[in-house]
């Protein structure tokens, strides 16, 4: 068993019984001990995959393993190494913190472990709370709780469906700040999430889905490097006719009106070159209406992984 990977997804599609295809031919591998942030828009398939993963939800065709157990003929065995923290609470709100938690760890046939029970409350900053009634808690709190009883049952690989939607950045932060430690402790960690940021922040590799297709997988390193796109744009008082020969060197576009030059750089390196570039501006004497810089946005992004530039397939 630990000679498979954490989780193994093969050619997974899933079409609900309306007829619409959430997922087409989904291939992934998550190994032991990474954080991998699934991102994607809207409706793009995440809760779907994790459904499926988590036996929640039965693939329409492909397979999946989670620790070398398949997920339909073995679910059992693959669920006991699954803790799953669901978008919304769903828990008794007159449970007690501490009650709740266990209760969880009941369901997945485990024997009562007070103290494991205590440590994962400890470790999310919930110990101050284990008697309180989860109606009497802040959101925040919460979403600690959930976070709290998918860890119950001490699983190996921890789902996080959009952990921070609607949380303050104070949370958010701490929240990042937990799940770094669950990773650190061994935990392995999938997160879905809206939020370039999110993923940016806390993933070792960053999987791209969009309207049920993997668009791509990379180490998030490479993937800033690649999403790290920015644009100058120089918008002149009068049009020219050609990018005038000082900037030329520096790699501008001229808008088919004329009045505008565009520089595209990568800005995830030390410092742009932006200031030859405005030395260059002020040499050539053109008059400047306006200047600015925009970056890519997701949806850039998905626009252009759409259009086929992306050459990484899982
Ligand atoms: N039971 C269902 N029957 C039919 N269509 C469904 C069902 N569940 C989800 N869908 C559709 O499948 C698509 C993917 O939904 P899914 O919830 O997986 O997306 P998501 O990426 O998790 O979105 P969000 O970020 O909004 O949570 C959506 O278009 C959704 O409307």
């Amino acid at each position: 068993m630990s000679e498979a990977p954490m989780i193994a997804i093969e050619g997974l599609s899933k079409t609900y019984a309306s007829g619409f295809t959430a997922l087409k031919n989904v291939s992934l591998t998550i190994e032991r001990g990474e954080i991998f942030a699934l991102l994607g828009p809207n409706g793009a398939g995440k809760t779907t995959l994790i459904s499926i993963v988590c036996g929640l939800a039965r693939a329409t065709a492909g397979r999946v393993t989670v620790g070398g157990h398949d997920v339909v003929t073995d679910y059992r065995a693959a669920r006991s190494l699954i803790g799953l923290v669901p978008q919304e609470l769903t828990t008794d709100a007159f449970e007690t913190v501490f009650d709740t938690t266990s209760l969880s760890r009941g369901l997945f046939g485990k024997p009562p472990n007070p103290a494991f029970i205590e440590k994962v409350l400890t470790e999310l900053s919930l110990i101050d709370k284990r008697d309180s009634r989860i109606m009497t808690l802040s959101g925040g709190m919460k979403r600690r709780v959930l976070i709290a009883k998918a860890l119950s049952h001490e699983p190996a690989v921890l789902f996080l469906d959009e952990p921070t939607a609607g949380v303050d950045v104070e949370l958010r932060r701490d929240m990042w700040r937990v799940v770094r430690q669950l990773r650190d402790a061994g935990t392995t960690i999938i997160l879905t999430t809206h939020y370039l940021e999110e993923a940016e922040e806390m993933a070792d590799r960053i999987g791209v889905i969009n309207r049920g297709e993997l668009m791509l997988v990379e180490e998030k390193t490479t993937l800033m490097r690649r999403l790290g796109g920015k644009r100058l744009t120089i918008e002149l008082a009068e049009p020219v006719a050609a990018v005038p020969d000082m900037l030329a060197p520096h790699g501008f576009d001229l808008s088919p009106d004329g009045r505008k030059l565009v520089h595209s750089y990568d800005a995830s390196g030390e410092g742009s070159a932006i200031a030859p570039i405005l030395a260059a501006l002020a040499g050539t004497g053109l008059a400047v209406k306006d200047l600015g810089t925009e970056e890519s946005t997701l949806e850039e992004i998905f626009v252009g992984l759409v259009g086929g530039k992306s050459g990484a397939r899982p």
